[in-house]
């Protein structure tokens, strides 16, 4: 036996009253829609058909017509009333649409979407006013049926609704017809139907709707204090006398509605889509995990100043304001549908973006200039999906190089080849000897570097750009001359034997810049080395002659000492084995720490036990020919 559900109705008011928003403020917006919608009923089905694209002016009615517009009146006792010029309601549709929750008067019954020209569509807005208060009333006249009686309905928090006709003498019967909605404020929400929010929460929501929006507040005098919140005209489709006066006038619109001064501004266009805004392009550089937070308006009214799934991820840079008559709402109305339109809109408008990325950077101006300094970091993020985007990049955006900054388009122009660190740390460890050799090798360690270089490496075949390590750059470390070599064989001797048991082999090398004492590789080095000897065989230079070296097994830990380096020499050349093992010790220890690594407790003690050795052998010299620890006998 099939049953139907039971439902509990206050609970499912509730639900939908208070939990599908997440603000009260929503209310006003509701509405504000309601009246809307019941006007373009109204021009629907021509009953006086006031044209809802000129607000304010009432000429466009015609002769007789009342203007559309929609009244908020604040009332003394604390109650807002907000009336509209639109289609009314008769008993029977009174019954239907308001009495039943999810029934509304504005989707398409074959398609089950809403009606293009009206905002509502789930039945459902309504019941946001009792987030700020217990009672709703709604008192209402059809015209499409003039003569009907008028009607007064009054729906409850907890379910219950009354419905009755209003007599002809009642003073309640509204004079024309349309509906107003009254609202007495629950306790302790007296705030949201205060003259000053609900002036403030109109004009964010309904300063740019097509119709009228008043705003009357009654004292207790009666005296009656009334002004519009309208502005008819969407900001950028005002005309101007000139395009600067138009950008001017965008960038204090931009000023007031997004609170930044913008670097540029973006037309957006989508006539197919029923889009018209603009893209303000950030003044400072933002992360790109921030999330967008657009302006959108749908047909016209706010939809949320925080929506952010319009445009493509890697457009983080710019902030919208659009209008627009295609894409779905949510239930909630604050944020957007992700279906096929939506798909589209984004794809659009991130064409649109991209398009004025290309032209501007490729002006090569100072605005370009501008735009490089501040967003390269979007710019990257571009370059990462758009060929078009990576052609120029490569041609335009700096990086850090050991040889200057430069474009990558400069590095392979100068020589030949880039060559590049996939992360900060390992150019960090490079840098100073890479220079001092001239040997070009690019920072890719920052935000998508290493990705771009990547992507460059298959977009161009002709073109060499391959990761490199310290390991490689020691490579080309010019070998000891044959005397010096043969002076300092006992001594590196003694010197491996003590690091071998932290696991570290040691190197002696010569190289520039002298003030460097060492360098040290370790297994991140070491596990670049199967992609470097994978390589080798496209490289027929002197980076392929470095890299080749690589089928020889590698130690996990190397440090390369620097003979060119005072304090190395003098451990080198010192007589006594113990004070030179404890300056080799010294040495390797500074140069864990200069790699940035974390100093692991044994190579702590390794310092401290040097230093003291040092010290006692300062203190009491020793017979160099004697090979016993100071800690040994020598006390
Ligand atoms: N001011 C009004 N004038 C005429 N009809 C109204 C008015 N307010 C509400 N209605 C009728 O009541 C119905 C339900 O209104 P409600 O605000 O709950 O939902 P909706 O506007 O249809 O959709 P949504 O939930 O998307 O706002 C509407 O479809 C409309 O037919």
């Amino acid at each position: 036996m099939s049953q139907t559900f039971q439902v509990d109705l206050g609970g499912i008011v509730d639900l939908l009253a208070r939990h599908l928003y997440s603000s009260p403020r929503v209310y006003l917006r509701e509405l504000l829609q309601n009246g809307t919608d019941a006007i373009t009923a109204l021009a629907e089905v021509g009953t006086s058909s006031p044209s809802v694209s000129s607000p304010g002016d009432p000429s466009a009615a015609g002769p007789g017509a009342t203007t559309p517009r929609v009244t908020l009146r604040c009332r003394p006792d604390g109650s807002l009333e907000v009336t509209d010029t639109g289609v009314g309601l008769t008993l029977a549709e009174a019954e239907e649409l308001l009495a039943t929750i999810g029934r509304s008067s504005k989707r398409d019954l074959e398609m089950g979407t809403g009606r293009e020209q009206f905002l509502g569509q789930f039945g459902i807005g309504l019941l946001s006013a009792f987030m700020v208060a217990d009672e709703i009333e709604l008192v209402s006249r059809s015209a499409r049926h003039p003569q009907a009686p008028a009607v007064r309905w009054t729906g409850h928090a907890d379910g219950r609704y009354t419905l009755v006709e209003l007599s002809d003498d009642d003073p309640r019967r509204p004079e024309q017809p349309g509906s107003t909605v009254r609202l007495a404020p629950r306790r302790d929400l007296e705030h949201w139907l205060e003259p000053e929010t609900v002036a403030a929460l109109a004009a964010d929501y309904g300063s740019l709707l097509p119709v009228e929006l008043l705003l009357e507040v009654e004292g207790a005098d009666g005296s009656v204090r009334s002004r519009s919140l309208s502005e008819p005209v969407l900001p950028w489709e005002q005309t101007y006398e000139t395009p600067r006066a138009r950008e001017l006038a965008l960038r204090s619109y931009c000023e007031s509605a997004l609170g930044f001064t913008p670097l540029a501004s973006i037309d957006l266009d989508l006539p197919l889509a029923g889009l018209s805004g603009v893209a303000f392009v950030l003044p400072t550089a933002v992360s790109p995990t921030t999330s967008s937070a657009h302006r959108v308006y749908l047909k016209r009214m706010l939809l949320g100043t925080k929506v952010d799934e319009l445009l493509p991820p890697w457009a983080f840079f710019v902030r919208c304001v659009v209008n627009t008559t295609a894409v779905r709402p949510t239930a909630s109305r604050e944020g957007l549908y992700e279906d096929d339109v939506l798909l589209a809109t984004r794809d659009a408008l991130g064409a649109r973006i991209r398009r004025w990325t290309l032209e501007t950077l490729a002006l090569r101006d100072a605005g370009s200039a501008q735009l490089l300094a501040v967003h390269h970091l979007a710019v990257r993020a571009l370059a990462l999906v758009d060929d078009d985007m990576l052609d120029l990049a490569v041609e335009v955006l700096p990086f850090e190089c050991t040889t200057g900054q430069a474009t990558l388009a400069e590095i392979h122009e100068r020589y030949g080849q880039i060559h590049f660190t996939p992360t900060v740390e390992g150019y960090r460890r490079i840098a100073p000897v890479a220079h001092a050799q001239d040997l070009p090798v690019v920072n890719a360690g920052y935000v998508y570097d290493a990705d771009l270089l990547e992507r460059v490496r298959t977009r161009r075949p002709s073109w060499t750009v391959m990761p490199v390590s310290a390991s490689d750059v020691s490579q080309v470390l010019l070998p000891l001359e044959p005397l010096r070599a043969l002076e300092t064989t006992d001594a590196l001797v003694s010197i491996r034997e003590v690091l071998a048991a932290g696991g570290c082999d040691v190197d002696l090398r010569t190289f520039e810049p002298a003030q460097i004492p060492s360098m040290l590789l370790d297994d991140r080095d070491a596990d670049h080395e199967q992609e470097v000897t994978s390589t080798v065989s496209e490289a027929a230079d002197l980076w392929g002659g470095v890299l080749g070296q690589f089928s020889k097994p590698q130690h996990r830990r190397r440090l390369v000492l620097n003979d060119a380096n005072p304090a190395v020499r003098d451990v080198l050349d010192v007589a006594d084995r113990v004070v030179r093992e404890a300056g080799a010790q010294a040495l390797y220890v500074t140069a864990l720490l200069q790699s940035g690594r974390p100093l692991p407790a044994h190579e702590a003690n390794l310092m401290t036990d040097a230093l003291s050795t040092l010290m006692r052998s300062a203190a009491a010299p020793r017979d160099p020919e004697r090979h016993d620890h100071l800690d040994g006998g020598a006390a």
